[in-house]
Formats: C-alpha cells, structure tokens, sequence
C-alpha cells in the first residue's frame, strides 16, 4: 500500500505482511542497506573534495582498477549489514569469495544472502557522473544454523525475495521490489530521509531510446548490428535517441522513466559479454520485470538462468517490452 509523503521506514514496515514469512528479517534488512546507502550517499557528495577519488592500485577478482570509491562502498555495505545481525552471507563485485556471516552467536542463525555491485558505473566517479548501488536478496538454501555455502548464492534471479538499486545522481533515490512492484524513494538530504517520490514505476512498452556503448560496434553480433542500423533509420517513429551514461543503473533508471532499452552485448573479445549475472543483471531483470519491462540475453529469460560461478558474466537486453522483443527478434534471425 503507497501513500503520498510515505517515508521509506514507514512503507517498509507497512508493507512488511506482503512477506511470507514476516519476521520482520527482511524489513530490517532493507533497513540496513538504506542506512549504508546514506553513508555511501554522504561519501560520495564529497568527491573531490576529500581523498576518495581515483584507483587505489589494487584489481579486483574481475581484472578491474578497484576505485577508492569501489573500495569504500563495498566496506560501508558489509560492516553495516555485518553488525546488525541480519545476513549469513554476502557476496560482492569487489570480493572474490562470498563472505560468511556467523552472527554474533556464532550459530549461523541468520536466513538471508545478500549479492551487491557495491558501486556501479565506476568509471564514472571522478568525472561527477551519476553511479549506483546495486543488490539482490535470496532467502538461503541450506539448512538455517549452517555455515552457507556457494548454493546459496548461485540461485537463478526468480528466486530473489528482493532486489535494488541506489542511484547517487540529481538527487538520490532508493528504487527496489519485493515482488510485489516498483517503487522509488528519494533521500531529502536535510532530512536524512527517504520519500516515496515515484510509486509503483512502470516501464513504458515502447520507448525511443536505445543505450549501446557503440564504440563496441565492430565486435557486436550481426544481429545489434542490425538492430543499431533499425534504431538509427528515417521511418515511423526512428531514428531512436541514442543516450549511454555508461553507469548501468543510471542508463536503466532514465530508460525505466521515459521508455527505453538498455544492451550490453558479447563481443568477440568477451564472448559473455561484461556484466555480472548475479549482482548486476539479476537484480536488475527483477526491477525491470515487475515494472512490466524485460530482461534477457538476447534468447533466455535472464531470471531463468540457472547460474555457476560467482561472477559469471552474460550478454544484457533490458528495458521496455516491445523493445527488449524487437532486440530478440534481430538476434534469433
Ligand atoms: O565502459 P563500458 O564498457 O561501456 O561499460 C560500462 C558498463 O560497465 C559498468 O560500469 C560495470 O559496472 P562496474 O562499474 O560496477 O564495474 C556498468 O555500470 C556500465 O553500464
Ligand atoms: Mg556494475
Ligand atoms: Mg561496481
């Protein structure tokens, strides 16, 4: 149930009985990313100011420069979720093991996993362009009271209980589901709280922009090569807008608001395409699907991919239906 004027606290809580097993677990979960997402927020505002611009030399598991800001976010993130009793087991872009979270008592008694690109669109921080947070949330597998093991998290996307973004931009919004729709709260910076700004979000079905990194071009399937060249014709209502911020949950965001699709393609060089299925792709097929848009790798659904490794990559197609449907259309031809 939305109300207007309905700060996040209060639609957590009101909104706690959509939740099967309502123990309040889940609530204080989301809580908690919302705390840390105000601290990474307060960060964040400083850059440039304060020393947390730049790499701090070090790669992560993925062969990336880890930023400063990469590195901050992800620690804020596991602290904040580590002593508050709620996780037994994160996983991050930025580790290259899951971490398991034995809980105060040591008993493992905790029910939820939590999968997070703790900061997106990093080569966007020390250029004042809009970056993100990104997460997932599974109810574990393995028996409650055990230490969690790599099932836990590599379960296919339709399983997530909850999933979200955090977009440090204009202004910064916390937009997530619990399968029970969309909706996007933006932080009143006096305040230090968040408001219900943007209920129930929907994906239009059609949209004309379309977001490519197209100096990839040369390396795409023939399939985006010619779904490009239909974006880029004079008929109906084409040519489409081309927009790419290059900060996946920024260019979703915008595409979720006006209508749009969001590619980020396999190319010769990676043939799984760069994105992450577990903590970028699947949280954000979720949000889309229940904004009433698509997600898939040009074939399969992506929540239907039944995941193996922990940072697996996948081709990405997101955004409004009919869109996602025409890129399908291109490459299955
Ligand atoms: O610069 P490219 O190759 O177009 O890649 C941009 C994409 O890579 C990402 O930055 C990857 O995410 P991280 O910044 O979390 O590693 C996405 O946010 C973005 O959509
Ligand atoms: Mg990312
Ligand atoms: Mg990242």
């Amino acid at each position: 149930m939305t109300r207007k004027n309905q700060t996040l606290g209060e639609f957590i809580i009101e909104n706690q009985k959509d939740f099967p097993y309502a123990s309040g677990e889940l609530s204080r979960l989301i809580n908690s990313i919302r705390l840390a997402a105000k601290m990474v927020n307060h960060e964040v505002n400083k850059a440039g100011l304060v020393d947390i611009t730049g790499a701090v030399g070090e790669t992560n598991v993925q062969g990336e420069d880890q930023q400063k800001l990469d590195v901050l976010a992800n620690e804020t993130f596991i602290n904040t979720l580590t002593n508050r009793e709620i996780v037994c087991g994160i996983a991050s872009e930025e580790n290259d093991e899951f971490i398991t979270i034995k809980g105060q008592k040591n008993d493992h008694r905790n029910n939820y996993v939590v999968l997070m690109d703790p900061l997106d669109g990093s080569s966007n921080i020390d250029v004042n362009v809009s970056v993100g947070t990104i997460f997932s949330i599974y109810r574990r597998v393995t028996p409650s009271g055990t230490p969690v093991t790599i099932e836990d998290f590599l379960q296919p996307g339709n399983l997530q209980v909850a999933a979200g973004y955090i977009i440090y931009g204009t202004s910064t919004m916390l937009v997530y589901t619990t399968g029970n729709g969309v909706n996007g709260f933006t932080l009143n910076p006096a305040l230090g709280t968040y408001y219900l700004s943007h209920p129930n979000m929907q994906f239009p079905e059609d949209g004309n922009i379309y977001s490519v990194n197209e100096g990839n071009y040369v390396h795409f399937p023939q399939g985006i090569k010619d779904y490009i060249k239909y974006c880029q014709e004079e008929k109906d209502d084409r040519p489409y807008t081309s927009r790419y911020i290059g900060s996946l949950v920024s260019d979703i965001h915008r595409n979720m608001i006006k209508g749009g699709v969001y590619l980020y393609p396999n190319t010769a060089k990676s043939p799984n395409g760069k994105l992450r299925l577990l903590y970028e792709c699947n949280p954000m097929a979720f949000i889309a699907e229940q904004a009433g848009g698509k997600a898939s790798d040009g074939f399969r659904r992506i929540l239907d991919i039944k995941p193996t490794e922990l940072h697996q990559r996948t081709p990405f197609v997101c955004g409004s239906k009919n869109m996602v449907e025409k890129v399908e259309s291109f490459m299955q031809k």
